[in-house]
């Protein structure tokens, strides 16, 4: 895909999540890693509803901002989610309130903070790592990150938001959105012990579409 519509596709999705309260203000951020190592980052303190092409941040592959605003305080986050998820492509950070409220929770298992309520949830986000507060844009995140060793694309920052990885900036969006349903259907059903999917019908969801050629990383589990 063009530059010109990796550009436009993030203004697009941007302007989706947006509009559909799933990041209010100008809470959140996109990038996209282009061919060259280099990235597309959304602006920091830019509402992703109203998302300019031309300003997008152009970064090269060593973080130097080439063109555009300056990037997104959470570049840290982004890049060590990279650094370990090696096909992710995109990655999507929202202030969604039904993940932030999950990750307020006492009891959320770190390694899974969801049950696998349904298909759709396990097939694209499979599992999803809750880390500890750190401050917007401390670097600290990134080592935290790390130490998830690149087996999550979606992980949950307590008090804070999910980010999510993909192999494109779509795959991305659509595993965000699949957190977020099931973050609320989670919330909903807390306290009237729902059924959950069985670990074979989770293994066959992850054998059927988690295969090496599909995954978003280089481990095949837990998502
Ligand atoms: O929560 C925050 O402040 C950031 O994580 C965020 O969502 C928006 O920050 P910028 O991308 O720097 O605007
Ligand atoms: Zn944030």
């Amino acid at each position: 895909m063009t530059e010109t519509r990796l550009r436009d596709q993030i203004c697009q999705f941007g302007r989706s999540l947006f509009e559909r309260g799933l990041t209010p203000g100008s809470s959140g951020n996109i990038s996209v890693r282009l061919d060259d190592g280099g990235w597309l980052v959304t602006p920091t303190n830019a509402s992703l509803g109203f998302l300019d092409p031309t300003r997008i941040s152009r970064l090269n592959g060593s973080g130097r901002l080439l063109s555009g605003d300056a990037p997104t305080k959470e570049i840290p986050l982004h890049a060590a989610l990279y650094e370990t998820r090696h096909n992710a492509r995109a990655i999507v950070h929202l202030h969604c309130a039904h993940c932030v409220a999950v990750s307020m929770l006492p009891d959320i298992d770190p390694q899974a903070a969801l049950p696998p309520l349904t298909p759709y949830y396990v097939m694209r986000c499979g599992a999803t790592a809750l880390l500890p507060y750190y401050r917007p844009g401390d670097a600290a995140v990134a080592d935290a990150i790390r130490g998830l060793a690149g087996k999550y694309s979606c992980v949950m920052l307590s008090n804070h938001g999910p980010v999510v990885a993909g192999d494109t900036l779509e795959a991305a969006v659509f595993a965000m959105e699949e957190l977020e349903e099931t973050a609320k259907l989670y919330l909903m059903l807390r306290g009237m012990n729902p059924r959950t999917l069985t670990p074979e019908q989770v293994a066959d969801l992850v054998s059927t579409f988690h295969s090496p050629a599909t995954a978003t990383g280089e481990k095949q589990s837990p998502g």
